[in-house]
């Protein structure tokens, strides 16, 4: 589709204008607040299986120009859903150097440094992320945000291939690794709602759990997420940092926040 970008007069407050379902309901991120949280006790653990990947597995790190992405094999889901979900790929939302504050959603508005999504698509009704990505029950995203602290072993596994990737298009073979190690220890402890894609066409197809807890990475790894890539091509005379690839916090509306914990 035609580009966009996160600022600019392609930035997120003209995305409407090629893309409608941007400027429609039930939009991603939200602000997740207090006063929208409904206790579930129906709230299962979210249960993943084979994410275990083998380092003789390769995965391909890229630079789409709006995130580094890392693809997924489909033998990866959800189980603990009403219905399976695979995994599609997995990415991340950053701010930059100057402001370590990234992550798409907030909580009581508290912004993370960063946030990681890993994309899976409804692979009980539809053959392929293509056919799911703009169906209501489509999707479902798992949101882990992340803090500056611990250094951050699992993030390395991906992160030491990050100058390959350094301009759009650009993608690389990586060894796999324990994507489970990517996620917090606590994979019962979650908020729920629904929304959308983040990004154009912002189809509202998610179902989306953001964890409680964050997970950790260190500050040099933190500033090299954010300082390494560009969102242009390799050629392109001008390079265009790739940083603050975050969109705003959209109206809750009348939607309520499911939680799978009580304080
Ligand atoms: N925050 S988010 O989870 O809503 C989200 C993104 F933020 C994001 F950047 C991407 S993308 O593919 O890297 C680039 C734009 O599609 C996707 N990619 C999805 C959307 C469309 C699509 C098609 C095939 C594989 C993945 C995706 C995404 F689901
Ligand atoms: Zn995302």
């Amino acid at each position: 589709g035609a580009k966009w970008t996160y600022t600019g007069p392609e930035g997120e407050n003209h995305w409407s204008e090629h893309y409608p379902y941007c400027g429609g309901a039930f939009q991603s991120p939200i602000n997740i607040k207090s006063e929208l949280l409904r206790f579930d006790p129906t709230l299962r653990p979210i249960e993943v299986q084979n994410y275990n990947l083998s380092p003789k597995e390769q995965l391909t790190l890229g630079n789409n120009g709006h995130s580094v992405q890392i693809s997924l094999p489909s033998k990866m889901y959800i189980s603990g859903l009403p219905q399976r979900y695979t995994a599609a790929q997995l990415h991340f939302h950053w701010g930059s150097s100057s402001r370590p504050t990234g992550s798409e959603h907030m909580v009581n508005n508290k912004q993370y440094a960063a946030e990681m999504h890993v994309v899976h698509f409804n692979s009980d009704k539809y053959p392929n992320m293509s056919m799911a990505v703009d169906k209501s029950d489509g999707l479902a995203v798992l949101g882990v945000l992340i803090e500056i602290g611990e250094f951050n072993p699992a993030f390395e596994q991906f992160l030491k291939f990050i100058n390959g990737i350094k301009y759009r298009d650009q993608k690389v073979q990586v060894p796999g690794f324990n994507i489970r190690a990517l996620l917090p220890a606590r994979l019962d402890e979650y908020y729920r709602y629904d929304g959308s894609l983040t990004t154009p066409p912002c189809y509202p197809s998610v179902l989306w759990t953001i964890f409680r807890n964050h997970i950790t990475i260190s500050r040099k790894q933190f500033l090299s997420l954010a300082t390494a890539l560009y969102s242009s091509h390799a050629q392109d005379s001008v390079p265009v940092p790739l940083n603050g690839n975050y969109r705003k916090p959209q109206p809750a509306d009348s939607r309520v926040v499911l939680v799978s914990f009580k304080e």
